[in-house]
C-alpha cells in the first residue's frame, strides 16, 4: 500500500504517536451516567491521538433498533436500480441527499473506484438554507425507510453530543466546548452497501478508497462481514474487525485541525474480500456551516507550532465533496 498517504502528517509528529495493532475499545458507560467522565476522557485521548479510531461499548442504543435499520437498508438496496436512480443525489443538487450508485462517489479518486452504493439523508429542518440542507428523497415503495433511518439519525445525533463532551474533556476543555460550534451542525446519515468482489482485488477497485473523514466525528455501525481497515503508524493496515454491540468512532479533518494535529483523522478504507454483501451505517457530524475551525491555543506549543489557518466548516467540507462526487465535478 502506498505509504505516501501517511506522510500527510509531519514525520516528527508521527514518530511521537504510539503504534497500534488493534483499535481500542472504550466503555462509555461512566461518561453517560457521569460516574467517571475523566477516566473515559483519558481513554479517548489515547485512542484519538494514536489511532484516530475507537470502538465504543455500553452506548445505550438498543441492538434490535440498529438491526432493524440494517434490515430496511438491505431492502432498500435490493430495490431495482431504476427505482433507486429516481432518488439520485444529483437531483438534490448541493443538499447532498439521495442515492449514489456504484462508482458514483470516489473517495481516493486518483487511484481507486469505490464499489459501494449509498443512500444519504439529513435533518429535516426546512428553515435552514444553503448547501447541505434541503428535503430528503424517500422511495414511495418502502415507507418504513423514512421512519427507521430518520429515527436512527436522531439517536446518532444524541450519541454524538455525548461523545463530543468526552472529546472536549479529553482536550482539557469544558464539556460544553463544542456547543458554540455546533448549533445547527451539518450531518449526514448514510446507508452503505458493498457488493461482493471476487478474483484478484487490486487497489483500482475496492469498497471504499483510502481517505480521512471530512468533519468532526463519524459513528459507524457495521455488520459482521468485516473489511474496514485503518492505517497504523508504520503505514500498515489494521483490521477494524466487527465487535458485537459496539460502534466504531473516528474523528475527521476538522478535529485534526482543531487540535493542531494532536488528534489524528486517520486513513481508512474498506476491502470486502468476504465474498458476501457487506452493509454499514455511518453517521457523519460536522460543525455549523459558518463555524470557524482553528487550532486550540492549548494544542499549539514550541514543539508543535501552529499548523493551520482558520477555515469554515462549510468551506472545508464543500472542497472535499467537490473532489469526490461525479455530479459536482461535471458542474465545475
Ligand atoms: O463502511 C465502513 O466500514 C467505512 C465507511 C467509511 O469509511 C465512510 O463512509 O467514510
Ligand atoms: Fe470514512
Amino acid at each position: 500500500m502506498s505509504k505516501n498517504l501517511v506522510i500527510r502528517l509531519d514525520d516528527k509528529l508521527r514518530a511521537k504517536r504510539d503504534n497500534f495493532d488493534k483499535i481500542p475499545v472504550v466503555d462509555i458507560a461512566p461518561l453517560l451516567d457521569g460516574s467517571n467522565k475523566q477516566r473515559v476522557a483519558q481513554e479517548i485521548r489515547w485512542a484519538l491521538s494514536n489511532t484516530g479510531f475507537m470502538y465504543v461499548k455500553n452506548h445505550g442504543i438498543p441492538k434490535n433498533f440498529v438491526d432493524s435499520v440494517f434490515d430496511v437498508s438491505r431492502r432498500f438496496f435490493d430495490l431495482p436500480m431504476s427505482q433507486k436512480m429516481t432518488l439520485h443525489i444529483s437531483k438534490s443538487d448541493v443538499a447532498f441527499r439521495g442515492y449514489i450508485e456504484p462508482f458514483g462517489e470516489n473517495t481516493d479518486p486518483g487511484k481507486t473506484k469505490d464499489l459501494k452504493e449509498c443512500f444519504d439523508i439529513g435533518p429535516e429542518r426546512p428553515t435552514l438554507e444553503g448547501p447541505f440542507w434541503g428535503p430528503n428523497q424517500w422511495p414511495s415503495s418502502l415507507p418504513e425507510l423514512r421512519k427507521l433511518t430518520y429515527g436512527y439519525h436522531q439517536q446518532m445525533a444524541n450519541l454524538a453530543k455525548i461523545l463530543l463532551k468526552g472529546i472536549a474533556l479529553s482536550l482539557d476543555q469544558s464539556e460544553c466546548y463544542f456547543d458554540n460550534l455546533m448549533r445547527n451542525p451539518i450531518s449526514i446519515q448514510r446507508l452503505l452497501h458493498y457488493p461482493p468482489q471476487s478474483g484478484h482485488i487490486g487497489e483500482e477497485i475496492i469498497g471504499i478508497g483510502a481517505h480521512t473523514d471530512y468533519g468532526n466525528l463519524t459513528i459507524l455501525a457495521q455488520d459482521d462481514v468485516g473489511g474496514l481497515q485503518v492505517m497504523n503508524r508504520d503505514g500498515d493496515w489494521v483490521e477494524g474487525i466487527p465487535i458485537h454491540g459496539t460502534f466504531v468512532i473516528n474523528i475527521g479533518d476538522l478535529i485534526q485541525r482543531l487540535t493542531n494535529d494532536v488528534y489524528l483523522a486517520n486513513m481508512h478504507r474498506v476491502v470486502n474480500i468476504s465474498g458476501r454483501e457487506r452493509y454499514s451505517i455511518p453517521f457523519f457530524i460536522d460543525a455549523d456551516f459558518n463555524a470557524i475551525i482553528e487550532p486550540l491555543p492549548s494544542c499549539v506549543t514550541n514543539s508543535n507550532p501552529l499548523r493551520y489557518k482558520p477555515v469554515t466548516c462549510g468551506e472545508h467540507k464543500f472542497g472535499r465533496f467537490a473532489a469526490s462526487y461525479a455530479h459536482l465535478a461535471k458542474a465545475r
